[in-house]
């Protein structure tokens, strides 16, 4: 297997608080990772390093054998590492089409000479970038909002909406930060089979932290438990499930864990 996010020895301190503490992980390609852990376990700290938000305070991250750590989150994106927002990030006032075809634009090569003298390769570039978005709007079933401002989407649209937006620019691997947060059982559903079916079809790798464990237990293997900073254990959600220090962290903490069935 190849790997393609690796983390090694990272810590991260915010002042007095070791908010990671010499954590190592790795993400393998083409697996949907899952990052579980209680309230306060440092998973939303270690996944703003990885996405480039912040850097750690020690260690090192590698994508795809490249040392990236510290790098900023639109150079990661050029590296093929996209995420999303736990809060959707959609520019409200364009419609859900619009919202997809503007992600390639800032991503794509178009020059001002192509623009004046070429304007025959614009027009088909830009056919082409509303046909894969088109197809993207099919895929995760807005196609009937293509034309409603991203703004009067639902919470659960909006979160596919962003999810398009990650397909839209071809990455390697996605982050997904707490996608269930406010959706339906309905459009989570549909959520949860367009991950299933880009990382089946399309060998897409997916690292997600989530609180959901039902959507943990479908998606995820394998499972990576993050507690008081550090990297506890890691394997397939079932094991995790029965493990005595995952159970103790969560409930001996006094935070359930999760919606586990
Ligand atoms: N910017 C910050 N400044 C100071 N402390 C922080 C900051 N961000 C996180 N922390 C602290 O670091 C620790 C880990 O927080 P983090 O948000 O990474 O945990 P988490 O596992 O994502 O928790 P949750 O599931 O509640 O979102 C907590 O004690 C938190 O208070």
């Amino acid at each position: 297997m190849t790997t393609l996010i690796e983390v090694k020895n990272v810590s991260k301190r915010f002042g007095q608080v070791l908010a990671v503490d010499n954590c190592s992980l790795k993400v393998e390609q083409g697996t949907i990772t899952g990052l579980i852990g209680p309230n306060g376990a440092g998973k939303t700290t270690m996944f703003n390093m990885v996405a480039g938000a912040f850097a750690p305070t020690s260690g090192t991250i590698w994508l795809n054998g490249k040392n990236v750590t510290g790098m900023p989150a639109h150079e990661l994106f050029e590296c093929g590492l996209s995420r999303t927002f736990q809060i959707a990030q959609e520019f409200s006032s364009l419609t859900a089409l619009e919202n997809l075809m503007a992600v390639t634009g800032s991503r794509s090569e178009e020059s001002l000479f192509d623009a004046c003298f070429r304007r025959a390769k614009v027009v088909r570039d830009e056919l082409a970038v509303r046909r894969k978005a088109e197809e993207i709007l099919r895929i995760l079933r807005l196609t009937h909002v293509r034309n409603e401002c991203a703004g009067n989407l639902s919470g659960g649209q909006k979160k596919l909406l962003e999810l398009g937006r990650v397909m839209m620019a071809d990455p390697n691997v996605v982050l997904l930060d707490e996608v269930a947060a406010g959706v339906n059982r309905t459009l989570l559903n549909d959520l949860a089979s367009v991950v299933e079916s880009l990382n089946r079809d399309k060998g897409l790798t997916f690292f997600v932290i989530e609180h959901d464990m039902d959507l943990i237990a479908r998606l995820c293997d394998p499972v990576i438990v993050m507690a008081a900073g550090t990297v506890m254990v890691q394997g397939p959600m079932a094991e995790i499930r029965k493990n005595p220090e995952v159970i103790e962290a969560y409930f001996g903490g006094g935070t359930a864990m999760g919606r586990a069935s």
